[in-house]
Formats: structure tokens, sequence, C-alpha cells
């Protein structure tokens, strides 16, 4: 099937969030999508919209609701056709989308590791008792004072610019970004050590980046099919499966990472107490194409070791 490809007059309307990041995210996608068609940057326009999540910055995300926040404006204005495509981080989407739009176009995966960034240490390892960590991430939160409760953990909402400056500011010794967005923003130098996976195993899609489009657009499946990586793909089908068979909410701690070795997949999870008093986790391995059963069957796993009232906050 041929398509019309994209040209200034019908040019491709890509829809973000406007932080950084995200504007970053929806340039790549751009630039592989003009070198793959071989077309100019005006085939194509990047729109900014607003999310609530955007708007309401002095409050915790667990009080303001689900992950949603962040992208239900945007499909709003794809489905109303206001915009073709929306680029998104696959860690802050919901597992399932609205009807009339698919998520299953991905680029290839960054660094999946968390960063750790400290004006006045090298490592997690050197903070001192009773250290101050700034983190909004929950699972973050969790499994920090599961094997350190001697540190505090303060709430630090914002984009990677604003937590940065509270760091400058002293609000926190430390906090965790994601390398891959500190390296989508060319800001890897602020890390000053990796953490590795088995120390902090990260969020479920951590590193990766997903394109969302309308079932009915041909122009845009077309399109977004030749820059899909198959590999990524496969991972979050897994990672993902995992996280809606245990009903993940914005409130619970859940971390999990499909790798890749030939056609092995290895899958690890894990869900952690909010306080961070209690973890379960499992790691697995089995052949690529069982990657979705393999999540549901680890979260049922988990999920019966945990059983009743694990997720709920200990006052
Ligand atoms: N929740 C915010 C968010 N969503 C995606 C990333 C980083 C990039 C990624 O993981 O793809 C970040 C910031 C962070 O956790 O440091």
């Amino acid at each position: 099937m041929t398509i019309t490809l994209p040209s200034p007059t019908s040019p491709l309307i890509i829809g973000t969030r406007g932080s950084p990041l995200a504007l970053a995210q929806a340039h790549e996608t751009r630039r592989r999508l003009s070198t793959a068609f071989d077309l100019s940057p005006e085939a194509f326009v990047i729109k900014v919209i607003k999310t609530t999540g955007d708007k309401i910055l002095d409050r915790p995300l667990k009080e303001i609701g689900g992950k949603g926040l962040f992208t239900r404006e945007i499909e709003d204005d794809m489905l109303s056709g206001a915009i073709d495509i929306a680029v998104h981080s696959m860690k802050d989407m919901p597992v399932l989308q609205p009807d009339g739009l698919v998520l299953d176009t991905y680029l290839p995966r960054e660094d999946v590791r968390d960063a750790f960034v400290s004006a006045g240490h090298d490592r997690l390892a050197d903070l001192p008792s009773g250290a101050v960590v700034g983190t909004s991430s929950l699972r973050r939160r969790a499994q920090l004072l599961h094997f350190r409760p001697d540190l505090n953990v303060v709430e630090f909402r914002g984009n990677v610019q604003t937590r940065l400056k509270k760091l400058e500011d002293n609000v926190a010794d430390c906090t965790f970004l994601a390398i891959a967005g500190l390296r989508r923003l060319d800001m890897a130098h602020v890390a000053k050590s990796a953490i590795e996976t088995e120390e902090m195993l990260p969020a479920v899609a951590q590193g990766a980046i997903g394109i969302e489009r309308r079932i009915d657009d041909t122009r845009a499946a077309q399109m977004l099919e030749a820059i899909h990586d198959q590999e990524t793909g496969q991972r979050l089908v897994a990672e993902r499966a995992f996280l809606e068979a245990l009903d993940g909410s914005c409130e619970t701690p859940i971390a999990g990472l499909s790798e890749l070795d030939g056609t092995n997949m290895r899958l690890r999870g894990q869900v952690l107490r909010p306080d961070g008093s209690e973890s379960i986790g499992d790691d697995v391995s089995g052949s690529i194409e069982d990657g979705a059963e393999m999540g549901r069957a680890m979260a049922a796993k988990l999920l019966a070791e945990a059983g009743e009232g694990f997720f709920e906050w200990r006052s």
C-alpha cells in the first residue's frame, strides 16, 4: 500500500508535553521519521499541550490522581484530530489507552538505570546516616528505605531542571534521576554514578519512548512502523503485562525489567511496601514470545506472596 507522506501543506502533527525532556523526545521522533522518509522538517509540526499534571505543581501526584493526569488532554487532541501522533515517556503511561487510540511503536530504549545525583557525595553508599534524599517516586523511596532505613526521604516534584535547582538550593543531599532522561537532555554529566539494576530495579518501561496514534490513521501507522524498535517492543510487552496484572496505581511501588539475550528473555519484578519495610521480588527466564504470560504469572505470584494490605501505608 502506498501512503501520501506529510508535506508542508499537510504536515504530521506531533503532540507532546512542554517539558524540556518531552520536547527532546518529540524532536528525536521527528528526526527519525524525517530520516526514514527523507522529509524536510516543515513536513512536521510539534505542538505543545499542557496537561492537568503540568498545571498542578504544588501537590504530590498521588493526591491529585493517577497516571492519566499527564495524558488525558493529549489523547483528547488526538481523538479530535488536532494532533496526529503523541510522543510519551512509557514509564509515565497507563497500561490501557482510550478506545480509538493505539500505542505500539517504540524507539530504541536508552539506558534503563537510575543515576545518583548529588553535590556532596559520589555514590549512594557514601551517604551518611540521616542524609536527605529528594524524590517524588514511590518506587525509589521504598527501594531506598528498604536497604537504607536511616535515610530521610522528602517529596521532590517537578521536571529534571526543577529538581536540580532544588539540589543546588540544598533542599536535599541527593536525588535520583533516570539516566535516559539526562542523556536525552544532554545532561548526563550531572550524574555522579549509575545505580546498577541489582541495587535499584528500574520502573517498568524506564528509558523507553512510545508513540501513540489513532487506530484508523493509516498514514501514521505506516510511518511509525518504519521507526519501531522490535526488541524494545518485546521487552515492554512483558513489563507492561506485569504492571497491568498488578493493577499498579500511582500509589504502588513497583519495579520491573525485561532483558533479552538471543531468543531468551529475563524478567525481574519487585513490589514493595510504601515505607520500604518489605520487598518481594522474582527473577525468571523464558522465551521471548512468552513475555506477556511471564509478566502476568510473576504478578500473580508476587500478589499472592504479598497478601492483603501489603500496599497500604502504615502510619
Ligand atoms: N516521571 C518522570 C519521568 N518520566 C520519564 C523520565 C525519564 C526518562 C525515562 O525514564 O524514559 C522521568 C524523569 C526521571 O525519572 O528521572
